[in-house]
């Protein structure tokens, strides 16, 4: 039976056979701990001394505030009980200056534990950005884009809070727990015994919570990845969700999600704010018991009215770090788990360049298939892209034909080296593709896709993304030979005109013009295009046709072709098809062959 009751209607979500797996694997994975408290402390890095500062204030912090209460029973035993007014000032002068001092290390630790905790999450978030950008394509193809964001986001600031504030406490706690037992075993072993009869009870009540709300909060950030993810998703694809009115449907998949949320939420929260509210109960519980023992041995004269006083102070003393460990536990647990599945994306493997030759090389444009078979998934039977062998030399264009799924958007991602081959080997200029640095084969080479991303910023910047270090002449001189400088003078602050993300504000084919212009400014060896099908109209299409002509000019250019005259017009052409390249050559070889080629020209099926 499903021990979680359901208020509200809210289905239960754990069961105790989960709590039961879980715990044991909690146990089982607990040496993680380590690992990633070390990995952040390799972060805290040239401020570990301003920490350790930290921790040797949290020690005076905790001795201060155990020898306050100590001065009040000497305040009230030595001084108001018998009457006596004779150096009471000095005793309260100290007084006060122990609360001052307490108040000043207090200050300080937190201020410089500030300083250390944004300083470490800083790094973690920029490791984190800066590792993302040198993975390879195939990691974001296995992974929701809203559950990455999630870690940016979400653990890092868990992992962020923790440092903040969760880290003095904890270590505060433990010390004013220690110091707090031995100081009142030193005043009385009985009273002691008293206070701590209490601790089994707490210690119970905590686990019993924390079992259940870890397992919540694990599944509550879980939901929270997915609703993200969600999120994400149906902002930047709105344009589908609305052209195939899948509003509701889209709705309704989301308030499932909120749903699990909410009902995630409710129960992580319920059961975490059960804490405070138990612990309160069992420190009232014990103070009483503390004042009516205390109360009993004063009767007896086992014991004074001051050390009554100090007792019921340290045992305040003692029971508020077990419920500010209580309370942390949880905060502590989020964020360790959080920063494990930030590490684990930092473990990821990033794209290496295995040599560091051919690092200003410029490229002349010949590339050369030889054999080259590739699988996107190892474990598909088939491979995506088979024995594909051809030459292309530097200027020349090959259209690239064949029907959906051929292959033929996986050769050009093949050519950008966005994945590595599996089976025989491209050279570009007779040089093996892996012994030139990535960074040298993609600055010289140039996509410009049927739905070109643009970026939040100006159309400037935008064009300028091909070479950040482009003049704004060159930019404008790309933009006129890219036929885009007319509009964009007519655009509300021509080349200073912010676009919204993805240039949703121009046309489809404007954005093309800007994209071309984009690549024209980079002056690229080698052009990888992906003609587009969306229907532009004729002006706008004639306006492409020519800008494209010109960036192609003396370039290698591979041109995934959907029009017949982009295919007429190529040096070679080479027809895919499923994987399989089964035709190549200029276009009247493929003609009087009256192979594949020809029957798709006299079916006008490319
Ligand atoms: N990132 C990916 N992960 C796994 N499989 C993929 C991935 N991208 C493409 N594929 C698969 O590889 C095969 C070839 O796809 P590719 O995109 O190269 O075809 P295409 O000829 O360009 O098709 P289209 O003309 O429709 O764009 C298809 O079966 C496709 O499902």
């Amino acid at each position: 039976m499903n021990f979680i009751r359901k208020p509200f209607g809210y289905e239960p979500i754990v069961t105790k056979e989960d709590l039961k797996k879980d715990y044991k694997k909690k146990v089982e994975k607990a040496s993680d701990w380590k690992g990633v408290l070390s990995r952040l402390w390799k972060l805290v890095d040239e401020k570990r001394f301003l920490l350790i500062m930290v921790l040797l204030l949290v020690i005076a912090s905790s001795a201060l505030a155990l020898f306050g209460p100590y001065l009040i029973g000497i305040i009230i035993d030595k001084y108001i009980a018998k009457s006596v007014f004779a150096g009471l000032a000095n005793i309260i002068g100290l007084l006060i200056i122990v609360y001052v001092f307490l108040s000043v290390t207090m200050y300080l630790q937190s201020y410089w534990m500030i300083g250390i905790a944004q300083q470490t999450i800083y790094r973690l978030r920029t490791g984190l950005f800066n590792h993302l950008q040198k993975l390879p394509v195939s990691f974001f193809d296995k992974r929701q884009h809203g559950e990455l964001m999630s870690r940016m986001t979400n653990d890092i600031e868990n992992v962020s809070q923790t440092l903040n504030s969760s880290f003095i406490q904890v270590f505060s706690s433990v010390l004013t727990l220690v110091g707090t037992t031995v100081v009142m075993l030193l005043l009385s072993p009985l009273m002691t015994v008293i206070t701590l009869i209490i601790v089994p009870f707490m210690f119970f009540a905590m686990r019993w919570i924390t079992r259940r709300t870890s397992k919540l909060f694990k599944e509550q950030q879980k939901a929270l990845g997915e609703l993200n993810g969600m999120i994400e998703e149906t902002v930047s694809g709105q344009r589908i969700v609305k052209a195939f009115s899948q509003e509701t449907r889209m709705l309704e998949e989301f308030a499932v999600k909120s749903e699990r949320l909410k009902r995630t939420g409710f129960w992580a929260l319920t059961y975490s704010g059960f804490i405070p509210k138990v612990m309160n109960f069992l420190n009232n519980m014990s103070f009483t018991l503390v004042a009516a023992a205390g109360g009993i041995l004063a009767f007896y004269g086992h014991i004074s009215i001051g050390e009554i006083v100090i007792f019921t102070e340290y045992a305040r003393q003692f029971t508020r770090p077990l419920n500010d460990l209580a309370n942390q536990f949880n905060t502590v647990l989020s964020a360790i788990a959080g920063a494990e599945r930030v590490f684990a994306i930092m473990d990821e493997p990033e794209e290496i360049d295995a040599a560091n030759d051919h690092q200003d090389y410029k490229l002349k444009g010949n590339v050369t298939f030889e054999d080259v078979s590739f699988w996107y998934n190892k474990n598909d039977d088939n491979p995506t892209i088979e024995d594909v062998s051809f030459h292309v030399e530097a200027g020349q264009t090959a259209a690239l034909v064949g029907a959906t799924g051929a292959g033929k958007t996986t050769i050009m991602q093949l050519l950008a080296r966005f994945y590595e081959v599996n089976g025989g080997s491209i050279l570009i200029d007779g040089i093996p593709m892996e012994k030139l640095p990535r960074h040298t084969l993609r600055s010289q080479t140039a996509f410009v896709l049927q739905d070109p991303f643009l970026f939040e910023m100006t159309v400037r910047e935008n064009i300028r993304y091909g070479k950040l270090n482009a003049t704004d002449e060159e930019v404008m001189t790309a933009a006129k030979e890219a036929n885009a400088h007319e509009f964009i003078l007519k655009l509300p602050n021509g080349y200073d005109t912010i676009l919204t993300a993805d240039g949703g504000e121009i046309s489809q084919g404007q954005k093309q013009l800007l994209s071309i212009a984009r690549a024209l400014v980079a002056d690229p060896a080698i052009l990888l295009l992906d003609e587009a099908t969306s229907s532009i109209d004729t002006v706008t299409e004639l306006k492409i046709q020519e800008a494209l002509e010109r960036l192609m000019k003396g370039r290698t250019s591979f041109v995934i072709a959907h029009r017949l005259n982009t295919v007429r017009k190529a040096d070679l052409i080479f027809v895919m098809e499923n994987g399989k390249l089964i035709e190549s050559g200029p276009q009247e070889e493929l003609l009087q062959k009256r192979g594949r080629y020809y029957n798709m020209l006299t079916n006008t099926k490319i």
